[in-house]
């Protein structure tokens, strides 16, 4: 009998959140058409958003840069150019097919940002910031769905009833003879349950991206917060709190079953007891876009295999990592066998 196949969860997920927004901006999956290279580039971009989080003198004393002396800049140098290497090429090439004439409709989100225009009617960005923008949706894309997915599954693993809820849940609304398709979301209330109770407990980052106040404010009537303070959001200490959350350790999906109105569980906390995706002026603009990518991708991993642990893990170790972000230290391993017939893998 043939051994279950030993995955890489991390790099599953990871690759796949890459896939998804390459298809969504260019048209393809593959910008290299060669996968060792597709996902260098998905790990230079997750090397560029672990910097904006990480502390840089010059950051607050700015002569220092030139210095590099933490050696950030060189590092962010070199994931910048692996990051956008092919990026740029892709758009140099399809801003010039616009040119010659050799297209006419709009199919994919770079063809929108190169056809956008001005109140005068002139291009809305130059190639530049086009290119800045692309990087933007690489660096938005990629952190939040993959990280959640794979503490989902880590959860799962050591807890096995939710894994079993929630693939009876996928039983009820889709069965077993197509495919989870996005039209089933709305019902699947307990697999997005899941994945808010990873956003949670843990979240990709301890913090928000830092922000900059531009002028004096008072917060919740007490709090003074002046001009020009660095402002930084706690996602662990809203998610963790207990006196919002009972038992704010539990990895509990039910906690958030029954609480929307009309019972729809839906990824963002507009009571602010936990920061998804934010709120307010800049808050996420894709929060449709996340939930889906997320959803899609942890329902097809559970409608599409039966997940173990490898033989010698009696256990997973749910460890956080000591450095700035909040992935486990190791990446999740899991055995995956199929669970539906053949020809639906075809
Ligand atoms: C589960 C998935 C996602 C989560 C949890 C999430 C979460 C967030 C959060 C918390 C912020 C605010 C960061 C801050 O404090 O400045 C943010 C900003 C942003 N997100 Fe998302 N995001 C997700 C997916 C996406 C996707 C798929 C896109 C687009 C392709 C996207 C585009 C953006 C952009 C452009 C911003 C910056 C908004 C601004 O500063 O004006 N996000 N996201």
């Amino acid at each position: 009998m043939q051994q279950p196949t030993c995955i890489n969860l991390r790099k599953v997920t990871r690759y796949h959140c890459g896939n998804v927004i390459r298809n969504m901006i260019f048209s393809k999956r593959s910008l290299f058409g060669i996968i060792e290279q597709d996902e260098e580039q998905i790990d230079a971009v997750f090397t560029l958003i672990e910097y904006v989080y990480y502390f840089s003198i010059s950051d607050y004393l700015p002569w220092l840069s030139v210095f590099d002396l933490d050696g950030h800049k060189a590092i962010i140098k070199k994931a910048y150019a692996t990051a956008t290497k092919h990026i740029d090429i892709e758009v140099d090439h399809r801003i010039q097919t616009w040119k010659d004439g050799n297209k006419s409709l709009e199919e994919d989100i770079l063809d929108v940002l190169i056809m956008l225009k001005d109140t005068n009617g002139n291009p809305l960005m130059n190639v530049k910031e086009i290119k800045a923008q692309v990087l933007e949706f690489f660096m938005a894309t990629v952190d939040n769905p993959s990280n959640a997915v794979e503490w989902v599954l880590a959860e799962m693993l050591n807890q096995p009833i939710l894994m079993q809820k929630a693939i009876e849940e996928l039983n009820i609304v889709v069965g077993i003879n197509r495919w989870v398709q996005e039209s089933d979301l709305p019902r699947l209330n307990y697999v997005k349950a899941c994945i808010k109770e990873a956003f949670r407990l843990h979240p990709f980052m301890a913090f928000n991206v830092p922000h900059v106040s531009v002028s004096d404010t008072i917060v919740g009537e007490k709090y003074f917060i002046p001009k020009g303070s660095i402002v930084l959001l706690s996602r662990l200490g809203l998610g963790r709190n207990s006196r919002v959350w009972e038992d704010p350790l539990k990895f509990k999906p039910e906690r958030h079953l029954g609480m929307e109105d009309g019972g729809e569980v839906v990824l963002t906390d507009l009571n602010l007891r936990l920061l998804s995706f934010s709120i307010g002026r800049r808050g996420c603009p894709a929060v449709k876009l996340g939930s889906t990518i997320t959803t899609m991708l942890l329902a097809r991993l559970l409608q599409g295999f039966t997940w173990n642990l490898p033989p010698n893990s009696p256990c997973n170790d749910l460890i956080e990592s000591s450095k700035i972000n909040h992935f486990s230290t190791l990446p999740l391993l899991a055995q995956a066998k199929p669970r539906l017939a053949k020809v639906m893998y075809l």
